[in-house]
């Protein structure tokens, strides 16, 4: 794996276009395809995702607490989901939100962007709100193996802004601050740095520049949260490079049929290159 994780990240995009598919196996969704609310249901619904996507979607991104909640056993799937995926192509992005303070961000950062680790992912999404800079040990495992880490900007809930919205003493909000921390974390690699920052697609159009960051916008909120291309065009305009539009529920609803899944991901596709082009 000798290209960076901006480098994959931007060839994934360009060559598969501008899509990350979440797999979030909420029990309701196993319920609709008449899957077991276990292990075994979990399995045949995150391989079946895998297969039918993970060779054709830019990027795969597995919720981690849908596989914590049925334990060790959930972990192994949720180990074998990343590895599957890796291996046809997609970049997965681990959602597991983690963050704490730096010395115990150390193990996270072994857990999930050593490529040793079972966990290993392209990327983790991370919470910077016990300080960007705790994150620190996230970081510079990820720039030594060429991994990526997105920390949380603006959420996509509506009680989000209570703490991302706050302004500091300089007089900017706290996601204007992370924003501007990450920029200056990746500098001008290129074609963009390992930080990455998630700006939901339900948010308000931010009051501040959102194109310094060099490094890639997750942004969820796709479908399911009401989120359409026509709001990734409002928050980043048109001509946006380096965004990730996420959408999960709205994708996976339409399985268990790979034909179901990949057509409702072919679909957001196309609305989202209409719209970015
Ligand atoms: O980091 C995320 O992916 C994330 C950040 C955010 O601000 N909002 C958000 O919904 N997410 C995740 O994105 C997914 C959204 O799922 P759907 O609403 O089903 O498309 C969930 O796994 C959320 O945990």
């Amino acid at each position: 794996m000798g290209s960076t994780f901006g480098a994959r990240l931007r060839t994934a995009l360009d060559t598969r276009g501008p899509l990350c598919a979440g797999i979030d196996p909420h029990s309701s969704l196993l319920a609709q395809w008449d899957l077991t609310d276990d292990v075994a249901g979990l399995e045949r619904f995150s391989f079946t995702v895998v297969e039918a996507l993970a060779d054709r979607v830019a990027a795969l991104k597995p919720q981690s607490a849908f596989f914590e909640r049925f334990g060790s056993r959930g972990i192994a799937v949720l180990e074998r989901t990343v590895a599957d995926a890796r291996s046809a192509g997609a970049v997965v992005i681990m959602d597991a939100k983690r963050g704490d303070i730096g010395s115990t961000v150390a193990a996270y950062a072994d857990a999930y962007l050593d490529p040793t680790s079972p966990l290993f992912s392209d990327a983790l999404t991370a919470s910077p709100y016990l300080g960007f800079g705790s994150l620190e040990p996230l970081y510079t495992l990820a720039e030594k193996n060429n991994a990526g880490v997105f920390v949380l900007g603006l959420t996509s809930n509506p009680e989000g802004a209570q703490v991302q919205g706050a302004v500091g003493a300089s007089g900017r909000t706290v996601a204007e601050e992370i924003i501007a921390a990450a920029a200056a974390r990746n500098g001008d690699a290129s074609p963009m740095g390992p930080i990455g920052v998630v700006v939901g697609g339900t948010v308000e159009t931010p009051s501040f520049d959102l194109s310094r960051l060099n490094g890639a916008y997750l942004v969820p909120g796709i479908g399911a949260q009401g989120a359409t291309a026509a709001d990734v065009k409002r928050i980043f305009g048109s001509g946006a490079r380096n965004v990730v539009p996420a959408s999960s529920r709205e994708i996976l609803r339409s399985g268990p049929s790979a034909a179901g899944l990949r057509d409702a991901a072919a679909r957001t596709v196309e609305e989202l290159q209409g719209i970015l082009d």
